[in-house]
């Protein structure tokens, strides 16, 4: 296990990722395709992950509201690139699924396209956070997205969800399996995060994250 995965965040950052996630936050824009992608406005994070992962439901649990990114049962809810403007300071980006959906084939296979050249042409992007099912793991089609990340150099960071549906015991597994898996990417974050929508579990240590990453950017 490397020194990142394990450091907590100090006070200092957790208190920097409360306030930033304790101002304003609102839905700016929604894009289709490429064409209809907003101007680049500050330093921007993008959420990507299989249907169903649980990327809405993180959205409105770092920002505490229910119901600002739509969230559904069924695979396939967002259907577009969705733009929040948080503080002022940060774009976060809920992304459509990849990998499967209650929609047709042909939509899901433009999903994806759509999401892999956004994320590897955009220049103000300075994360994207990989949401993974503490449940299932990495699959193949995630490899695919991380192959395609550390091809273009794209900084990302995994992010697993529904941490409540875990015991202790298979969390410890779960980190540890998707950490040695990471060693050999160039661009992976090393710092795995586990966080629950349901209990807020890991939602102050996100917040924080995207913090430091601000921080960082001189944003
Ligand atoms: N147990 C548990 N369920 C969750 C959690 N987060 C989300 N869910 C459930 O997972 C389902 C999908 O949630 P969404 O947030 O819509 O998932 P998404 O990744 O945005 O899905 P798409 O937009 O379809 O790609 C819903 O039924 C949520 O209630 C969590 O932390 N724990
Ligand atoms: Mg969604």
């Amino acid at each position: 296990m490397t020194e990142a995965a394990t450091d907590a965040p100090s006070p200092e950052l957790l208190e920097a990722g409360r306030l930033l996630f304790a101002g304003e936050a609102e839905f700016t824009a929604a894009a289709p395709a490429l064409g209809a992608l907003p101007p680049m406005e500050g330093v921007e994070i993008a959420f990507a992950g299989r249907s169903n992962v649980g990327k809405s439901s993180l959205v409105n649990a770092l920002t505490g509201r229910n119901t600002l990114a739509r969230t559904s049962h069924t695979p396939g809810r967002t259907q577009q690139l969705n733009f929040f403007r948080i503080g002022g300071r940060l774009m976060l980006v809920d992304m459509p699924g990849y990998g499967y959906a209650a929609v047709e084939k042909a939509k899901v296979e433009a999903w994806t396209q759509l999401i892999h050249a956004y994320l590897k042409g955009r220049s103000n992007l300075a994360r994207v956070y990989v949401l993974i099912d503490s449940r299932h793991g990495l699959k193949s089609i995630d490899t695919d997205l991380l192959d395609g990340l550390d091809k273009a150099a794209v900084s990302y960071q995994i992010v697993l969800t529904k941490g409540d549906a875990l015991k202790k015991s298979e969390i410890e597994r779960r980190i540890a399996g998707i950490q040695a898996a990471l060693a050999k990417r160039p661009a992976a974050y090393p710092e795995v995060l586990l966080t629950s929508s349901r209990d807020d579990r890991g939602v102050a240590e996100l917040r924080a994250s995207i913090a430091r990453l601000l921080q960082e950017r001189g944003a």
